[in-house]
């Protein structure tokens, strides 16, 4: 059987903007309060799709999550008609609305975890969304994301989908941006890496291990084939919030930097031990330091593996800005290995809130059969995605501040946007806001 990497995604949702709400991201942080363009923003994670479509890849898209969330806004007190919700929250409690009105599910390696059919013992491809406790913005993403986790690959002969799992921070769990899985092709059984972290002295950790080690036992993988691997603290208080700022693997590649790990012979020796195959390309802090690496957002590239065979990096501009950066991909595209190309992407409004190209996908390998089971309505083609950019430009503003989320008009035009979303790809009453 043909397995095929697709990936899937986050499609900018209309309140993309920046409210500073991510501690430990430097990003977020450094750029509180700056108006973005989300316009632009999900047409610039458009064209990164179609780049990867350009290059021969399967390309899906996971839909925007409805924001504001009034959902939330009830739960928490707020009552009323819904222009009410908006007006109190932003009198007596801006920062929940801001809250409410993140459109963060376009980072969807934070979507869920996803174990392919030849890794599971019962050989169905299996989902867990992730809980995303640390943060209260990302947390509200966790049903709706398993919503729509289920909605698209809706098939139980095929895949299996575990709720967020439950505890809060004690499991907490965010997804694939942590996870890697190395294998020699597709359709044979690979290894999956999970990182944790350990809070640092500046920065929270965001991944448990027990939430792993959770995952990985739902997933019903084989522990011959599972490595959990810590964190370095540096990489942690140097702003990677993620492991995936530091590292990504694809196929037989792991491509990271040295001081990812905290003990990083031991993590290597570990990897080399249940994939035997692996190249790990590895840029030394002489090469790059962490901090060029996490304003860069130089590992936060994806690794795509072309139809030829060959290994292509899709790296934000910012790579290519940075010298050292440029320098060091250069010298990994002259060298013996199987990464040949290095291809730039705009994807700045998203690297203004700490998400580069890797944050933007949730990798899903699928067989053919699979693939087929899936809902087509969400893998991409030309048709579909002209439509979304249409549908972009009829409804999104080109310019929001924190101060614009006050304005039920805002509102307004965000649920008429999902709403004209969910008619185009047939969703029914899917988001909380039309039940
Ligand atoms: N994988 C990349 C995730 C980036 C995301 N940023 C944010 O949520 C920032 C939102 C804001 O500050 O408005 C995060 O930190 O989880």
């Amino acid at each position: 059987m043909t397995y095929a990497e697709y990936n899937f995604d986050g499609l900018i949702g209309p309140t993309h903007n920046y409210a500073g709400l991510s501690f430990g991201n430097l990003a977020s942080a450094k750029n509180a309060g700056a108006a973005s363009n989300p316009k632009e923003a999900a047409l610039q994670g458009l064209a990164k799709m179609r780049e990867a479509m350009g290059l021969g890849l399967k390309q899906g898209f996971l839909p925007p999550h409805d924001r504001p969330h009034l959902k939330t806004l009830r739960a928490l007190g707020f009552s009323g008609t819904d222009k009410k919700i908006i007006e109190s929250a932003a009198r007596t409690s801006p920062e929940i609305l801001a809250n409410c009105y993140a459109a963060s599910p376009m980072w969807t390696a934070n979507a869920g975890t996803v174990a392919p059919s030849p890794d599971t013992l019962d050989k169905k491809a299996h989902f867990t969304a992730a809980n995303l406790a640390a943060n209260f913005h990302r947390a509200i993403e966790a049903d709706v994301t398993a919503r729509v986790l289920a909605h698209i690959f809706d098939d139980d002969t095929h895949f299996v989908h575990h709720p967020p799992l439950p505890g809060g921070m004690h499991f907490g769990d965010e997804g694939a941006a942590n996870h890697g899985r190395l294998c020699e092709n597709h359709g044979q059984k690979g290894v999956h890496l999970f990182v944790f972290g350990e809070d640092g002295e500046k920065f929270p950790a965001r991944q448990k291990l027990r939430a792993s080690e959770a995952v990985a036992r739902n997933h019903r993988l084989d522990p011959a084939k599972t490595v959990f691997l810590k964190q370095s603290g540096a990489a942690l208080d140097a702003g990677a919030f993620h492991n995936d700022v530091v590292g990504v693997a694809n196929g037989t590649v792991l491509f990271l930097h040295e001081e990812s790990f905290a003990d990083k012979e031991t993590a290597y020796r570990e990897i080399r031990e249940a994939a035997p195959f692996v190249e790990i390309i590895e840029a030394t802090a002489k090469d790059v330091s962490l901090e060029d690496c996490i304003n860069s957002y130089l590992f936060n590239s994806q690794l795509l593996t072309l139809p030829g065979g060959e290994m292509a990096l899709l790296l934000p501009v910012e790579a290519g800005e940075n010298p050292r950066v440029k320098a060091f991909v250069d010298e990994t595209l002259s060298k013996n290995n199987p990464i040949n190309r290095a291809i730039y992407k705009d994807v700045r409004e998203s690297m203004r809130n700490g998400g580069g190209p890797a944050c933007l996908r949730l990798r899903v390998v699928l067989s053919e059969e699979e693939a087929a089971a899936a809902n087509p309505n969400f893998i991409l083609d030309e048709d579909r995605i002209t439509q979304l950019e249409h549908w972009v430009k009829a409804h999104y503003r080109d310019r929001l501040t924190p101060d614009d989320l006050a304005d039920p008009a805002l509102m307004e035009e965000s649920l008429a946007a999902t709403q004209a979303l969910t008619d185009l790809l047939s969703m029914g009453a899917f988001y909380d806001f039309q039940r």
